[in-house]
């Protein structure tokens, strides 16, 4: 019962915008509602207040809608984008996203970056952060006014699991040299993906992280969590919440800061020990999401692998991953 009044709750602040003056709340927090705001809502007004209006629309039964800890995971038929659009269009917010493009992934660029110009925040300034050790490389696209590419180099690593993992280090980097005065939020996305459906504001939160989608469905003891006790990134065998992607996070440029600083110092922490975790960066965000919770999760929806059926539970595939012959584009 608790758990369905928190979510009516949810539901109620979702829609503040609307029903209350603009400026009362400052709506870049509507949607990522923590136990700590819902704790200082309830100070000011009570919950019975909070429960009033909204009851039923953006519900959905069949998914877990709030983590244990009350961060919401945004599914479509939770939110409404029309309300959410008007709420945060005032803010001007500019939303930043980092990829990489290193060797052969330049091919995934334009694919990437055209979708995302259909379908990524729109109405939003969007800043896109290219990372490649071949900028020639890297195909010139057409953007919508408002939003612009910058292309990075950096260099490249020889092993594909050291680019990968290398890429908290320089978004680290990046965050304090560049984005943060040019960003509000910040989105860390794989390159090898397509966006199929709107993302918009309903993701945007102090820290995401987005559900993989491989063990949405999965008991938690076979979640591939790092399990040797000797890595920095080791989850036991009963612990952990859900298994995270490391294809997807973001959050505000500060926290992304932050995270990925914690999660480089971990990586190297294994490194100095000659460990490499099992799942490489995407083990350090777990374990580190272990420990600091997301104020927002993203459902699989955000995060999906085309070649899974689509179940019926995921209503929009939004962003999924395009079918890759690993061997032929890892050097
Ligand atoms: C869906 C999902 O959660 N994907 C994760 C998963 O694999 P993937 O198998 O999708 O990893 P991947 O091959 O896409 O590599 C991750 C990303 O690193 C970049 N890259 C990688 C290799 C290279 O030669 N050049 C290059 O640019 C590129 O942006 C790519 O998208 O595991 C990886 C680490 O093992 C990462 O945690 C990915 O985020
Ligand atoms: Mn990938």
């Amino acid at each position: 019962i608790r758990l369905n009044l928190l979510q009516e709750s949810y539901n109620i602040i979702q829609h503040w915008p609307l029903s209350y003056s603009p400026g009362s709340l400052n709506p870049a927090y509507v949607a990522s509602v923590s136990l700590r705001d819902l704790a200082g809502l309830r100070r000011k007004w009570p919950v019975s207040f909070c429960l009033l209006p909204f009851s039923s629309s953006f519900r959905r039964r069949d998914v877990l809608t709030l983590t244990p800890w009350l961060a919401p995971i945004v599914w479509e038929g939770t939110f409404n984008s029309e309300l959410l659009d008007s709420a945060y269009k005032p803010l001007n917010l500019t939303i930043g996203v980092t990829a990489f493009a290193v060797g052969k992934y330049t091919t995934f660029v334009g694919r990437f970056v055209e979708s995302a110009e259909k379908l990524f925040m729109k109405g939003c300034w969007v800043n896109y952060y290219i990372f490649t050790n071949n900028p020639q490389a890297i195909p010139r696209v057409q953007l919508q006014p408002g939003r612009s590419l910058s292309i990075i180099p950096i260099k490249k690593y020889s092993h594909w699991q050291e680019i990968s993992m290398r890429r908290m280090e320089v978004i680290n980097r990046h965050i304090a040299e560049v984005s943060h005065r040019e960003v509000n939020y910040l989105f860390c996305l794989d390159i090898d993906m397509v966006f199929h459906n709107p993302w918009g504001v309903e993701t945007l939160g102090e820290m995401v992280a987005a559900i993989h989608p491989g063990y949405y469905n999965i008991p938690r003891s076979q979640f591939p969590y790092e399990r040797r006790s000797s890595s920095a990134a080791f989850i036991p065998n009963s612990q952990g919440d859900f298994y995270y992607a490391g294809a997807v996070f973001g959050g505000l440029v500060k926290q992304v800061y932050e995270f990925t600083r914690a999660c480089h110092m971990t990586i190297l922490a294994d490194k100095a020990n000659g460990i490499m975790a099992a799942w490489q960066e995407e083990s350090h965000l777990n374990r580190h999401f272990f420990s600091h919770k997301p104020s927002k999760l993203l459902s699989p929806e955000y995060v999906w692998d085309d070649t899974k059926p689509q179940p019926p539970e995921v209503r929009l595939i939004r962003f999924s991953t395009v079918n890759k012959d690993y061997k032929e584009i890892r050097d």
